[in-house]
């Protein structure tokens, strides 16, 4: 295996579809959750999800990287069906969902080295400090998950993502549990990395953070349809306040 950076790709001048869904229903067994979806999504652009819970956002992006069958349609990812289980999927794609995944004898730098070893990056202790401090865990680097905040324990998963290399990372509500602060300071370097070529796929429910990353929107319901990310910002702004 090659070596590799952590770096996202550069964008090629002529660009492909990083992701393509066409038709595609996500949904559980036979049951679509939500309506039908066809997007694309190129190196250098981010496509937010959007609309209330329970809509099928989590279901549409898991669907999308192969841990969900489709209920009909499909989902390509750099041309080919998903197979979440082939190496060239798992070089290409990073993925940061909801759920804790740790393990629980590990510290938080120890974490980040099987991640960043793993994926074949050279300068592995560099990389790790980097994103240590980036995420605010310079002080926690030796701690284990259980000793850390749940808002931590976040920033831990989020940092897996960044030390390792990726074409496409998907992102579902990475705004959750981070502080305004964190918040502000991941936005501000997605937006950086989408302009730098990387494909983000992201859903989320924080209109400032869509605003400062999304090139793009698709407002997911019984109906799907795409938006700006101006209108996107809006449509999350007059959401039910009280409803998650
Ligand atoms: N494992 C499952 N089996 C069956 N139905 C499920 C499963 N997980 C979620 N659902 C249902 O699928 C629908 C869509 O859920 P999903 O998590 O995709 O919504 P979401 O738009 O991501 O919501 P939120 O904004 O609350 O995160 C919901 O009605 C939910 O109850």
């Amino acid at each position: 295996m090659s070596k590799a950076t952590n770096s996202p790709k550069k964008p090629s001048s002529q660009r492909k579809d990083v992701v393509r869904a066409e038709k595609l229903q996500a949904g559980y067994g036979t049951k679509s959750v939500c309506g039908v979806a066809s997007f694309s999504l190129q190196s250098g652009q981010a496509l937010a999800l959007v609309g209330p819970n329970g809509a099928g956002k989590s279901t549409v992006v898991k669907t999308v990287v192969g841990q969900l069958e489709a209920v009909s349609g499909t989902a390509l990812i750099h041309g080919a069906k998903v197979d979440d289980r082939t190496l060239d999927f798992r070089r290409e794609v990073a993925v940061v969902f909801d759920d804790d995944a740790f393990f629980p004898a590990l510290t938080v730098e120890e974490h980040l080295a099987i991640v960043s070893a793993g994926h074949g990056v050279e300068d592995v202790e560099e990389v790790i400090a980097s994103e240590l401090e980036f995420f605010g865990l310079k002080a926690l680097a030796t701690s284990r998950p259980y000793n850390l905040s749940s808002g931590q324990r976040r920033r831990m998963l989020l940092a897996s993502a960044f030390v390792r290399p990726r074409s496409l990372l998907v992102l579902d509500e990475p705004e959750q549990r981070l502080d305004t602060a964190m918040r502000h300071r991941l936005a501000t370097r997605l937006r950086a990395e989408v302009d730098a070529g990387l494909a983000l796929l992201v859903v989320t429910h924080d209109p400032e953070f869509l605003t400062t990353v999304a090139t793009k929107a698709l407002f997911i319901a019984d109906t799907v349809h795409p938006m700006t990310p101006a209108q996107a910002a809006a449509a999350i702004a007059s959401e039910n306040p009280h409803a998650e």
